[in-house]
């Protein structure tokens, strides 16, 4: 992904708190898993339990793994997909993420947990392609 900076004039809806100006507004992902390399690059931004946002420091060959809304969905929500969103850092930016979808056929129903436990709302069988 490229992300060109905004060059001093970025639309009134890319001006958010605290005079940050963002590229990528907040969002989780919706698929299961996403590995994200951002080279040396900041700018991610993560929201964290307490609901403050968090800046994690950019470390070159390492991946930042973001849970998406369809594994914490299949976790009954014990696990949250993590909302994250990108700020203009002023200069070319770039990353590279892998976004981790489910087969086609594979089962994504609510509650997978319970199938290992034996506890908690029943796991009921949901194929990626057929809803
Ligand atoms: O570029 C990044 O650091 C994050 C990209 C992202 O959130 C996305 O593509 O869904
Ligand atoms: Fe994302």
């Amino acid at each position: 992904m490229h992300y060109p900076p905004w060059n001093d004039a970025p639309p009134a809806n890319a001006k958010i708190e605290d005079g940050k100006i963002i590229t990528t507004p907040e969002h989780s992902d919706s698929n299961f898993l996403t590995m994200l390399y951002t080279f040396h690059y900041t700018g991610l931004e993560v929201l964290t339990a307490d609901g403050k946002w968090s800046a994690p420091e950019p470390r070159p060959g390492s991946f930042v793994m973001n849970i998406g809304d369809v594994f914490s969905r299949m976790m009954g929500g014990r696990f949250k997909a993590t909302r994250h969103r990108v700020l203009d850092i002023g200069v070319d930016r770039y990353s590279v993420p892998f976004f981790f979808e489910p087969s086609y056929d594979g089962d994504i129903g609510v509650n997978f947990m319970s199938l290992a436990t034996g506890q908690g709302p029943e796991h009921k069988v949901e194929n990626t392609g057929r809803g």
